[in-house]
């Protein structure tokens, strides 16, 4: 199935080392996982980790939810028998951090084969490498790594984001270009449901698919944000009746709202609506 059909609004990071997280994630109305062998494991449970959730995954029980396993990276001394295990895993991609250039992702295609490959976007010189790095060919989709970013660029933390903004900019245009998905980073204050309310408002403004989260708490609103409101609904069917009817009478653009509506908006329109088709499948 092409991964564009599939809605990426919520998509859940899990420590492979906590078993009652790895669990709960069963019942939790995410679009997708990633599940962390990386930043969220400690160095003594690494080994540990990666046999719990084989272990974890053999069992299956996450539905229709993706399923995204983070490996550690090929420079340190378990990335490589984390490749090889992901590669075996029943998930539906792998993600590499700290991805700076599309060779990081040949050295990890060499391992895993044919698996569909995710990167993590978290470093300056992988948002200069942006546009080739989403063209490798077995890439489908990017990640922003906005904490990593934020330290290695010594900003500091602003509610706007303003200097993140080049780099998330520059990784939106590249995945946009290639077609693959793009999701945003974590809003690491996990009780502030304020807060991830406006940051997910802005990644959906900028055109993010969806937002990578860290708590369960943060799942409905991440839904919500990047789902079509009714509103937007409403408006793309009428913008596809009216432009419908301004064409049986020859007419190229219809006007909704005192708005024109041409073939683009309608394409976006037919967009939001397959959106709310396929959240309205896997929900169900
Ligand atoms: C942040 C946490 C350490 C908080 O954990 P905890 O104190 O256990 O929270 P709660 O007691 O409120 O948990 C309630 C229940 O929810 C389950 N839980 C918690 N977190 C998750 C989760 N991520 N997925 C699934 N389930 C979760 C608990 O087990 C409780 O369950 P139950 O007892 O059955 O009710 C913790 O949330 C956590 O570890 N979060 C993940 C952190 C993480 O993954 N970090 C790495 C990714 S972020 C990153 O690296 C970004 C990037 O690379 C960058 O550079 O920006
Ligand atoms: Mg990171």
């Amino acid at each position: 199935m092409d991964p564009r059909a599939r809605p990426y609004r919520s998509v859940l990071y899990i420590p492979g080392s906590k078993l009652r997280a790895l669990d709960k994630a069963r019942s939790l109305r995410v679009d997708a996982i990633i599940f962390d062998l990386e930043d969220a494991v400690s160095a003594e449970e690494k080994v540990n980790a990666r046999q719990t959730l084989e272990e974890a995954l053999r069992e299956n029980g996450y539905g229709a939810r993706i399923k995204i396993v983070r490996i550690n990276g090929l420079d340190t001394e378990w990335g490589h028998a984390d490749a090889a295990a992901a590669a075996k895993m029943d998930c539906d991609a792998i993600l590499l951090p700290k991805v700076s250039s599309p060779v990081d992702l040949d050295a990890l295609a060499a391992i895993t084969g044919d698996k569909p490959l995710w990167a993590m976007m978290e470093t300056p010189r992988g948002m200069l490498n942006a546009a080739a790095i989403a063209a490798h060919p077995l890439l489908q989709g990017m990640v922003m790594g906005t904490n990593d970013l934020a330290k290695e660029l010594q900003t500091r933390f602003r509610p706007d984001r303003l200097p993140l903004m080049a780099g998330l900019g520059q990784c939106l245009l590249a995945a946009k270009a290639e077609g693959i998905i793009i999701v945003d980073g974590v809003y690491n204050a996990f009780k502030d449901a304020e807060g991830l309310e406006a940051e997910c408002g802005q990644g959906r403004d900028m055109g993010f698919d969806g937002k990578t989260l860290i708590h369960p708490a943060q799942v409905d609103v991440a839904n919500s944000a990047f789902a079509p409101s009714e509103d937007e609904i409403d408006l793309a069917r009428r913008q596809i009746a009216a432009f419908d009817a301004a064409e049986a009478e020859g007419q190229g653009v219809a006007v909704v709202d005192g708005k024109i509506v041409e073939n683009l908006h309608v394409a976006t329109a037919r967009e939001i609506l397959a959106k709310a088709d396929a959240i309205a499948a896997v929900s169900a």
